[in-house]
């Protein structure tokens, strides 16, 4: 196997952080090499050195034993190299076809011809068994039909190095199956294929050899991933012993405090002083839905929520708020980050909306500490408090956002919608160990999430959903994957429905 893709001591430097401090490593064709690291080590940067979208400060890239260098996106895409990104780069008022072909559309007597573009991305999607129409809008499809889009292009451009950059996060399991098929078959192609992810199931499921960073240095490249125990790659990614990652610990738990009723048939539930109910189910079972319901995000909508035996004004996110009831959705771009404000700015939101602070003098210094606190608490990854949050790394800004929430005075119930998605496995540590803490302290804390272990690893009680409804709820000792799988999974047996949900638990 030669080393198709090499990166030789390569650096960048930004103001006051070392985004890569002289990394060397080499992919081979026809493999799939994954990359693993803290939020903020530095692999997004690395791809966007290795597509054009950064130039290195030092250090050399090499594409089947020669030297590249890239001026810019389109001399890596001449070079043969596609960057699936996690913000995927689209045009959504074109169609299917004229993305995939975007800039090299067939022409007929000077016209595009829109025909010609529809039949090669056509018979090119039936051989690699995608099921598009060439003629759809692009902005009229899903998430994972997009990045397809994406996967196509960069198949047509002949691209023999494919990066992709977390391309599972908001993938169902159907979705991510598909993808997989795509990236093996890329692998049998004898592509070089670079995969990055928190999923370490889905780095053992996918990928031949790793390279492992921390604090933009290599810690080791593992030439055959399937050798490397789970532990050793969490203490080299983290630099120090996970072994419990969920970090249980018994809670008192106080009378019910929240009661949600009548929001939509079968969806009736109760959360104790104290308690941590964890929400499963698969995508589409209603999860988000339900939460954003009891959370008056969506339009006004029937049923009541009790919390501390009074009714809650059911009028919008504002009143759910005054009421201590705060909700961290699923989607950051929802969450509406203030991409050009600072860390500390973004952290104190809710606490400006609620006025509860001094003046001015005193109110700069308790929000200062405030980010403080929690930049340390959440191991955010920052040069400072000031620093503008688009700058932070994907991971990093997610865990300002979950800040904002948890800084929230007065909160009663904290609802946190896949908390840990984009997450380091070290960081999910850290933001376990918070929501334990805020439910010792008399909370109710509800976890949505798509990830069983860690909804069985953090939950006092178990709900799942499944087409709309609560069909169960378990104790934490009744609570395996096994019973909570039986609830969550279609009636129907549905045999390729279980492969999918049984490849994540178990890979
Ligand atoms: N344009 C920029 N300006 C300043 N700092 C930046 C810029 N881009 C990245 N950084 C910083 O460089 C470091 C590496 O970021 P990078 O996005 O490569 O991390 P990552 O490993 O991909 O993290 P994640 O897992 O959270 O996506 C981070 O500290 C980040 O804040």
């Amino acid at each position: 196997m030669s080393a198709y893709l090499q990166f030789d001591q390569v650096s960048k430097h930004f103001p006051g952080v070392i985004a890569l401090g002289g990394v060397s490593f080499e992919a081979h064709a026809g493999t799939v090499h994954g990359l693993l690291g803290e939020n903020g080590a530095g692999k997004s940067t690395l791809l966007k050195i290795l597509g054009g979208q950064y130039r290195p400060d030092g250090g050399r890239l090499l594409l089947d034993g020669r030297e590249v260098r890239f001026g810019s996106a389109s001399d890596a895409i001449a070079a043969g190299v596609s960057i699936i990104h996690q913000e995927l780069q689209y045009v959504p008022e074109l169609t299917v076809a004229e993305n995939v072909l975007l800039g090299r559309m067939p022409t007929r007597m000077g016209f595009l011809d829109k025909g010609a573009a529809n039949k090669l991305v056509s018979e090119r999607f039936a051989k690699i068994g995608v099921d598009l129409d060439p003629n759809a809008r692009l902005a009229d499809l899903s998430i994972a039909q997009r990045q397809m889009v994406e996967i196509c292009k960069a198949v047509m451009q002949d691209a023999q190095v494919i990066a992709f950059d977390e391309p599972t996060s908001s993938l169902s399991h159907r979705e991510t199956e598909i993808l997989f098929r795509l990236v093996r078959d890329l692998r049998a192609e004898g592509r070089t294929l670079i995969y990055i992810s928190h999923r370490l199931e889905e780095l053992y499921a996918l990928c031949d050899a790793c390279t492992i960073f921390r604090d933009g240095r290599k810690v080791a490249t593992h030439p055959v991933m399937a050798d490397v125990p789970r532990d050793r790659l969490i203490s080299d990614m983290v630099g120090r012993e996970l072994s419990d990652i969920y970090d249980y610990r018994e809670r008192e738990l106080g009378a019910e405090r929240l009661t949600v009723c009548g929001m939509a048939d079968g969806c009736d539930f109760s959360v104790r002083a104290g308690e941590v109910l964890g929400f499963f189910g698969l995508v589409g079972a209603g999860r988000s839905e339900l939460m954003r319901q009891m959370y008056g995000a969506d339009k006004r909508a029937p049923g009541t929520v009790v919390l501390d035996g009074a009714q809650v004004a059911m009028g919008g996110p504002s009143a759910a708020i005054s009421a201590g009831i705060v909700l961290c959705p699923e989607d950051r771009k929802e969450q509406g980050i203030l991409a050009q404000s600072s860390v500390a700015e973004n952290i104190n939101i809710s606490c400006r909306r609620h006025a509860l602070l001094g003046g001015v003098f005193l109110r700069h210094a308790r929000e200062a500490a405030l980010a403080d606190e929690f930049i340390a608490r959440l191991r955010i990854k920052t040069p400072s408090r000031e620093q503008e949050i688009r700058l932070l790394s994907g991971g990093n800004q997610q865990k300002v956002i979950l800040a904002r929430w948890l800084a929230e005075p007065g909160l009663k119930v904290l609802v946190l919608d896949e908390p840990t998605r984009g997450i380091d496995v070290g960081a999910k540590n850290d933001i376990y160990r918070i929501i334990h803490e805020v439910a010792a302290r008399g909370c109710c804390v509800i976890v949505v999430s798509s990830e069983l272990p860690e909804v069985l690893g953090i939950s006092d009680r178990v709900a799942v959903m499944r087409g709309g409804r609560i069909v169960g709820q378990l104790a934490r000792a009744d609570a395996d994957e096994q019973a909570v799988l039986r609830l969550a999974l279609p009636d129907t047996n549905n045999d390729s429905d279980n492969a999918d949900i049984t490849s994540r638990r178990t890979a």
